[in-house]
């Protein structure tokens, strides 16, 4: 993450150049502007003459650095924001779908807006106000060194303690942001959880319960906010106090140096302005040094969510499914459970073969589907796939060989042709055989605007059935040439799911392993083997 902003760097370095270059010519304008006061105060109106040109050129083109300051600093900021975000959705879709399906994927979304918001305000804001900061410091502090040199020890003397307090306050800070972005981790699953469940807590009058747990969380949330912002006021009242005092300092030195004479009435107004010009930014300082502190923790905590535990190297390159699967007494329990879910299963599959997978309920079905899909590994044994170990062969290969249809339909809110071809290029004729082949002729023709007509927020406007078969028409329509099923006919009426049953059993040029409670006697004939698996040590081939 921390190259993509440094991608950004460029950006940043070139609204700063743009505030130095400003902030310069504003105190060069100050210090001639005062410069010439002193002459005139003296009556030498030559010399007002002479001067007042050049100042008046440098107070015009302080406009247009103004606005290229603005829009070279939220350039910057757009810049910045969607490289990380680029970068972020990128590593997410990067995880291995057994592990992300693993997580509460509240966590991401919790990253993708609390972390991201305090990421844009405590690190790529901040880095922004801090060099601004400082460049605005340094021109106040020429201001000062232009009247009297020492003034800089009295500059260099505020940046330290400045320093200082911002690094020693950074540890306890570091430490709240971090509990609180767990917190919001928790939060956002929870309203996620929620909200998916509304019917259910309307049904059975969970309302009170709901609100309870959510006053709960939101108020550790906002207990968390409340303690972090103690903390900062407490920073910029220490730091405030200590410059405040200062300044007061300097103000009684340079009153005393102007009454006994060491300085003209231009001079003093110099000073007080160089004072004045390092007031703010030294404030800003004070209010974004302590998060910039914070903000390596967050990113350090995003990095690890988005890391892959299984780091095997897959070598086999596969862009063909030739001869078959076979399973060599494989095993497998889940990591987190020592229980074994499969074991010694002996049992081979061969190209375009139709296989029927059945058995009782939690005897392993999706288990057995999970390791064909490649989402988790045997955990004893290996399969082989055209005779490479599967472990080996690259997810993005194998993955392009297959296609799933399962019970949870995904639509995409857009239309009915770019959810079957799934922004693919496929002719007309392609996409209406596997519209045919999935029996979906019926509904697109009855669609005013056919293939075209839009579908809502996952299929809303569409029934469960007509669900199941657009994604039935995405597989056909892939040529994959492995084919999933689980409970893919659970949604569909007998007659329906029959036909389509039929359908795919007559494709010649495609292996299909389907997982279902939905068995007919006049199509299971059709399968070249009807697999029943029943947990451990139990697997029958019929
Ligand atoms: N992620 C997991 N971690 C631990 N155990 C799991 C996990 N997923 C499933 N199991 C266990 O594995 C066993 C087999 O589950 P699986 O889902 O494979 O069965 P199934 O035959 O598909 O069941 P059903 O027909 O009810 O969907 C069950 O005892 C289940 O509790």
């Amino acid at each position: 993450m921390l190259k993509k902003l440094m991608k950004a760097f460029p950006y940043l370095l070139l609204s700063l150049m743009v505030s130095f270059l400003l902030a310069g010519l504003d105190a060069v304008v100050t210090k001639k502007m005062l410069g010439i006061l002193d002459f005139a105060l003296k009556g030498n109106i030559q010399e007002v003459k002479s001067q007042t040109p050049s100042l008046l050129a440098g107070a015009v083109l302080l406009v247009p650095l103004g606005i290229a300051e603005a829009i070279t600093g939220n350039f910057y900021r757009k810049r910045v924001n969607l490289n990380i975000k680029n970068y972020y959705i990128d590593k997410v879709f990067g995880k291995n779908i057994r592990e992300f399906q693993k997580e509460n994927n509240g966590r991401y979304l919790s990253a993708m807006t609390n972390d991201f918001n305090t990421l844009e305000t405590n690190l790529i804001m901040g880095i922004y106000m801090v060099g601004r900061a400082a460049i605005n410091f340094l021109a106040g502090m020429w201001l000062l060194s232009t009247v009297d040199y020492r003034m800089i020890l009295f500059a260099i003397l505020i940046i330290a303690v400045n320093l200082t307090i911002s690094f020693l306050t950074s540890k306890p800070m570091k430490k709240n942001y971090k509990e609180r972005s767990d917190l919001f981790d928790g939060y956002t699953s929870y309203i996620k959880e929620v909200l998916s469940a509304f019917h259910i807590v309307k049904n059975y009058n969970l309302q009170e319960k709901v609100t309870q747990d959510y006053y709960q969380k939101s108020e550790e949330i906002q207990h968390k906010g409340f303690i972090i912002d103690r903390m900062m006021s407490f920073v910029n009242a220490s730091q405030n106090f200590f410059m405040n005092g200062s300044f007061y300092g300097i103000l009684c030195g340079i009153g005393y140096l102007a009454v006994i004479g060491k300085i003209t009435a231009g001079g003093l107004i110099v000073i007080m302005e160089g004072i004045n010009r390092m007031t703010f930014p030294i404030f800003d300082l004070a209010e974004n040094l302590p998060k910039l502190f914070t903000a390596g923790d967050l990113i350090q905590k995003i990095e690890e969510s988005l890391q892959n535990a299984d780091s095997y190297e897959e070598t086999v390159e596969l862009k063909e499914f030739e001869s078959g699967i076979e399973f060599k007494q494989v095993g497998f329990h889940y990591e987190d459970d020592e229980k074994q879910i499969l074991n010694n299963i002996n049992l081979t599959l061969k190209k375009n073969g139709k296989y029927l997978v059945v058995g009782p309920s939690g005897g392993g079905k999706s288990t057995f589907l999970r390791l064909l899909r490649k989402y988790v590994n045997p955990t004893e044994g290996k399969i082989l796939i055209d005779g490479y170990n599967m472990m080996d062969v690259k997810k993005e290969d194998y993955f392009g060989l297959i296609a799933n249809i399962e019970q949870q339909v995904f639509l995409f809110e857009d239309t009915v042709r770019n959810n079957i071809t799934l922004y693919k290029e496929y002719s007309d004729e392609e996409i209406m055989k596997a519209i045919k082949d999935a029996g979906l002729s019926d509904f697109v023709n009855r669609l005013p605007e056919g293939l075209d007509s839009i579908i809502y927020e996952n299929g809303k406007n569409i029934s469960g059935g007509e669900r199941s078969r657009i994604v039935i028409a995405r597989a056909l329509l892939s040529k994959a040439r492995i084919l999933f099923m689980d409970e893919a006919f659970a949604s569909l009426d007998m007659e329906r799911a029959k036909e389509i049953e039929k359908t795919i059993l007559g494709l010649k040029d495609i292996t299909v392993i389907n997982v279902s409670h939905v068995i007919f006697q006049d199509t299971k004939s059709s399968y070249d083997k009807v697999i029943t698996i029943k947990g451990t040590s139990d697997i029958m081939v019929a």
